[in-house]
């Protein structure tokens, strides 16, 4: 009997770099990362983490290196609707409310058939504040208000710019439990954290910048 081959990564990085006028960024940078796993993406100020989740969006191009998903050359607008980027802009618009900002981001990338929009703004703490314009909500509750789309978009590769900023405990904790769901339904993240965080109640894989 022969094994079957190994299933490919979700995502693997082969001496990926960038620069910015000829200045190395970051790289080269190797990684593979499963599905149902969560790594943390480690590194200075400046050392390219929010650049690799932007390269990861398709923000910005490769530039030297390779990018595969699920063992195929990684097709930058293909990937779209499989990434979730939360970044340290939030992709707000101010004059709309939470609930309006979640349906426009739904029309774009589409959503899951659970939860509903009602009860993924309860969810993530925004009851009472669903129809406020978001420009009115604190910043914490404006962090809320676009993370509430984890629960909503039905993306495989969450890319989560220090997600942990700007909440309170509860906030963190519930960053936490909805890392835990996603990667228990076979989805993964990478995510920048400058906080200690008790991420997932164990050590996180780590993926470590360097130029
Ligand atoms: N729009 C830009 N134009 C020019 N240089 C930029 C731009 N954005 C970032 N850089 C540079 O790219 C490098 C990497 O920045 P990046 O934001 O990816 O780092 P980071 O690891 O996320 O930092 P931090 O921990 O401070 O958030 C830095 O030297 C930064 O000055």
């Amino acid at each position: 009997m022969t094994a079957s081959p190994a299933r490919p990564a979700l995502l693997e990085a082969r001496a990926l770099a960038f620069y910015r006028q000829d200045e190395p960024v970051f790289g080269p940078l190797d990684f593979q990362l499963a599905e149902g796993e969560i790594a943390l993406v480690e590194g200075d100020n400046g050392s390219g983490k929010t650049t690799l989740l932007r390269i990861l969006a398709g923000l910005l191009h490769v530039e030297e290196g390779e990018l595969r998903w699920r063992g195929e050359a990684w097709q930058r607008d293909a990937q779209l609707g499989d990434v979730l980027f939360l970044g340290h802009h939030l992709g707000l618009k101010g004059d709309l409310s939470a609930r309006e900002n979640l349906a426009v981001a739904a029309g774009l990338y589409g959503r899951r058939d659970e939860p509903g929009p009602a009860d993924a703004l309860r969810r993530i703490g925004l009851a009472g504040y669903e129809d406020e314009p978001v420009r009115r909500l604190s910043a914490g509750q404006k962090k809320r208000a676009a993370l509430v789309r984890l629960l909503l978009l039905p993306a495989t590769l969450w890319l989560l710019d220090e997600p942990y900023a700007n909440l309170d405990r509860t906030g963190i904790e519930l960053v936490n439990g909805l890392l835990a769901q996603h990667a228990a339904r076979g989805g993964a993240a990478l995510v920048t954290s400058h906080g200690a965080v008790s991420f997932l109640g164990g050590e996180p894989r780590r993926i470590r910048m360097h130029a």
